[in-house]
């Protein structure tokens, strides 16, 4: 077992409300006894943030939903790991994604979608939410419930388009984008030790 499990966070955010998401699947990936979360602003690619996403266990990817798609800040980053990809050094990974937009749906499930492709390209295991649906799913719900989107393959949010980023991602899709870290990390804990049961070195 190593000293500590660390989930890295790489995410982008044009005007920091991807970036709170970022933080709460930070904290709740911090939140187990042993994991390391290292958030990583993608819109900085240099030799410090592959050497760190090459140090860690788990990358959970973020970006916020622009014109349905992933922003282009995010994508030069995808692509800017052409090189990783052609060594498959993230193979074995464990992956995950969060994004946050201004529509209730907003063409969100795209995004997440695309960093699942993007993920499976590198060769990671991708982790999904594992939240049943809340909010508007049925008429016991509310709107603090975890996954209030109802989202399956990462954690989504939603910010107003008038709210800043002091007031929006909501609470409720913060506790949901930490239950996604928590996952991440827990499922990261596992995967070591089950590597190292099984004497199988990464
Ligand atoms: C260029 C651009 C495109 C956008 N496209 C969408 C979209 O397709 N769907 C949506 O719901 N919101 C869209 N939005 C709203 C953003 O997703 C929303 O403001 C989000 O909170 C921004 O996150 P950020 O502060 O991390 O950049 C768009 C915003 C911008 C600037």
């Amino acid at each position: 077992m190593p000293e500590s499990i660390t989930v890295a966070v790489a995410f982008h955010s044009g005007y920091g409300h991807t970036a709170r998401q970022a933080r709460a699947v930070a904290a709740g990936a911090a939140s187990l006894p042993a994991v390391r979360a290292e958030l990583c602003d993608v819109a900085v690619v240099d030799g410090r943030l592959w050497r760190t996403l090459a140090a860690a266990h788990a990358i959970v990817f973020g970006t916020p939903t622009y014109m349905g798609g992933q922003s282009a800040v995010f994508q030069a980053f995808a692509e800017a790991s052409a090189p990783v990809w052609a060594e498959q050094g993230w193979a074995g990974k464990l992956a995950a994604g969060f994004t946050n937009s201004a529509g209730v749906n907003g063409d969100k499930l795209n995004v997440l979608i695309s960093l699942s492709v993007f993920a499976a390209q590198h060769g990671m295991n991708w982790v999904s939410l594992g939240l049943p649906p809340g909010g508007d799913y049925s008429t016991t719900g509310t709107p603090e419930d975890l996954n209030r989107l109802g989202g399956f393959l990462g954690a989504m949010a939603q910010s107003p388009s008038d709210l800043g980023p002091d007031a929006a991602p909501s609470g409720a899709d913060l506790r949901t984008a930490e239950h996604l870290g928590r996952r991440v990390a827990e499922t990261a804990l596992e995967q070591v030790a089950g590597r190292t049961a099984l004497a199988l070195g990464r």
